[in-house]
C-alpha cells in the first residue's frame, strides 16, 4: 500500500491550480444517461478514483466512454442494462445517482442499497420518497432498490425533509424526462447542483431556481448531448487555502471561485489570516498567530462538513480554544483519534469537538478514515515536527489530483513511497524488482 511522507516546518508559497469538482462532476457523468441523441463533452473531468468508477458504471450500463486530457464524452445512444452492481455501489456512493436517469429513461432501474459508511448511516429514503411522488414502485430486497414505472414519470411537488445533495440530483435529473412540472422545495442550494442544472439545461431540460431551495423543473421529452465545463472543486480550493494559512504561507489558488467559498474564506478572516478575493482566484497569506474560532458545519451556504476536518487540523495550530460542531453527518470524527496520535488535544461532546490549540504537533504514522481525513492529516504534517506518514491513501485519490505533487509545487516537504515487494528467489540467482508506482491512467476504450 502507498504511503504518503510528509516533513513538517515549510511555508508555502506559490501558484496551485485547482481541478474540476469532484462533487459536480459525478452527478454530471450520471445525468449523461438521459441523452438519448449526440455525444455528450465535459471539459474539466479530474483524474479521481471516484471519476474512473462511474465511468466503469456507465459502460457497464452499454454506454460508451472516452477520456482525454481531462475531456470526457460520453455517448449514450444505447442503454443495454438498468442494473448498478453492489460490486461497483459499495466502492463508491455517488453511484446511486445513476437511479434518477435510468428510472426516467428506461422506465425502471436496479441498483444496489449503497449502505452505511465512515462519516454516518446516509440514508437515501428522500430520493425514494421523490421518485415515488413521481409514480414510481420501490421495491427493496437481497440488497438492491428497484424502481419501476409504468410509461413516464409524472411531475409532482416534492418536499425534502432534509435538503440533501444527492436527493435534490437524483430527483431533478428524474424530473427532466417526466410528464408535466415537478418543483422540489427545501432543496439543497450547493454550487454543484447548479452545475448539475446548468449542464441539463444545455441538454435541452428546463430546470429553473436550482441555487435556490425552491427548483422548477417542466419534463421534456427528449434530451440531446451537449458540451459542459466542469465548476472547479470549492474543497479542493479551501484545503490550499488552509495548507497556505497553517504554514503561514502565501499561496494563489487558481480557478477558485470567491463566491463558492465564502463561509470558509469568512472564518479564516476571523483566525486572522488575510484573504484576498480576485477574478481568477483567491491569495491566501499568513503572517500573524492563528486565532481560534467556533465552526459549525452546515448545508451550503455554512460552512461545508467536507471542510471540517481540514479546519479542524488549522485550529489545531491555533492559540486558544475551539468548539467544531458537526450538524450534517453523525458520524465525522474519526479524524480526532489521528489527530491525537500526532499530540493534538481534542475531546468529543456528542456532536461538538473541543480543539485545544497550541499543542506542538509531532509527526508519527496515522491512517486517514476519510477522504477529507486524510487531506487534514497531511496538513497537520505539514505543520508537525519531524515526518508524518499517512496510509489508507484509496481515500485521498477518490478526491484529490496529483495532491502530492501540487504540494510539492508550493515547496511542501512531501513525497508519496510505493513498497519495495520482496519476491523468494532461487539461491544463487539475482532478482530485481522496482517499486510499484500507482498512477491514475484512466482507459475507457
Ligand atoms: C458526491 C457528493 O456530492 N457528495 C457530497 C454530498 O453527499 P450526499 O448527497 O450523500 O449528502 P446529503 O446532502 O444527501 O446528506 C446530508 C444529510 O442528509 C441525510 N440524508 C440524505 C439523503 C436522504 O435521503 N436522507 C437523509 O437523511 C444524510 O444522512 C446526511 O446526514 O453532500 C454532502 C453534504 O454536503 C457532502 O459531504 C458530500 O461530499
Ligand atoms: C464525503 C464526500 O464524498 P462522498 O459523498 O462521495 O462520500 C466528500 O467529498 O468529502
Amino acid at each position: 500500500m502507498d504511503k504518503i511522507i510528509v516533513r513538517g516546518g515549510k511555508a508555502l508559497a506559490g501558484n496551485v491550480k485547482v481541478s474540476g469538482a469532484k462533487n459536480a462532476v459525478l452527478p454530471i457523468i450520471a445525468a449523461a444517461i438521459l441523452a438519448e441523441e449526440g455525444a455528450n463533452v465535459i471539459h474539466d473531468v479530474p483524474a479521481l478514483e471516484d471519476v474512473r468508477i462511474i465511468c466503469d458504471l456507465l459502460k457497464s450500463l452499454g454506454i460508451t466512454l472516452t477520456y482525454d486530457n481531462e475531456v470526457l464524452t460520453v455517448q449514450a445512444a444505447q442503454v443495454t442494462s438498468v442494473e448498478a452492481s453492489y460490486e461497483l455501489v459499495r466502492k463508491m456512493r455517488a453511484s446511486f445517482l445513476v437511479m434518477g436517469p435510468l428510472l426516467a429513461r428506461e422506465g425502471k432501474a436496479r441498483v444496489a442499497l449503497p449502505g452505511g459508511c465512515a462519516i454516518g448511516t446516509r440514508p437515501i429514503d428522500q430520493h425514494l420518497k421523490g421518485f415515488e411522488a413521481m409514480g414510481a414502485q420501490i421495491k427493496i430486497g437481497q440488497g438492491f432498490i428497484e424502481a419501476s414505472v409504468d410509461g413516464r414519470l409524472k411531475g409532482a411537488k416534492i418536499y425534502l425533509d432534509i435538503a440533501s445533495v444527492g436527493a435534490t440530483e437524483n430527483i431533478m435529473m428524474a424530473a427532466a424526462l417526466a410528464e408535466g412540472t415537478t418543483v422540489i422545495e427545501n432543496a439543497a442550494e450547493e454550487p454543484e447542483i447548479v452545475d448539475l442544472a446548468n449542464f441539463l439545461n444545455g441538454m435541452g431540460a428546463k430546470i429553473r431556481g436550482a441555487g435556490t431551495g425552491s427548483i422548477r423543473i417542466e419534463g421534456v421529452d427528449r434530451l440531446k448531448g451537449c458540451t459542459h465545463c466542469v465548476i472547479p472543486d470549492r474543497i479542493e480550493a479551501g484545503t490550499f487555502m488552509v495548507a497556505a494559512a497553517i504554514t503561514g504561507g502565501d499561496v494563489f489558488v487558481e480557478n477558485a471561485i470567491c463566491d463558492h467559498l465564502k463561509s470558509v474564506t469568512a472564518k479564516l478572516r476571523e483566525m486572522g489570516v488575510e484573504v484576498d478575493e480576485q477574478e481568477n482566484g483567491i491569495r491566501v497569506k499568513r503572517s500573524n498567530p492563528l486565532k481560534a474560532v467556533d465552526v459549525k458545519t452546515l448545508p451550503y451556504p455554512g460552512f461545508p462538513t467536507d471542510m471540517q476536518s481540514q479546519m479542524m487540523a488549522l485550529l489545531l495550530a491555533s492559540e486558544g480554544t475551539s468548539i467544531v460542531t458537526e450538524t450534517v453527518f453523525e458520524n465525522r470524527f474519526m479524524h480526532v483519534e489521528e489527530f491525537c496520535r500526532m499530540n493534538a488535544n481534542i475531546k468529543i461532546e456528542g456532536r461538538s469537538a473541543i480543539v485545544e490549540g497550541g499543542a506542538k504537533l509531532t509527526g508519527c504514522k496515522v491512517a486517514a478514515t476519510d477522504l477529507r481525513a486524510g487531506a487534514a492529516l497531511i496538513l497537520a504534517g505539514l505543520v508537525a515536527d519531524g515526518e508524518t506518514e499517512v496510509g489508507n491513501l484509496h481515500h485521498i485519490d477518490r478526491g484529490y489530483v496529483r495532491f502530492t505533487e501540487k504540494l510539492r509545487g508550493l515547496g511542501a516537504q512531501i513525497e508519496r513511497v510505493s513498497p519495495v515487494i520482496e519476491v523468494e528467489a532461487d539461491p544463487g540467482e539475482q532478482v530485481k524488482v522496482e517499486p510499484i508506482k500507482v498512477q491514475f491512467s484512466p482507459n475507457f476504450a
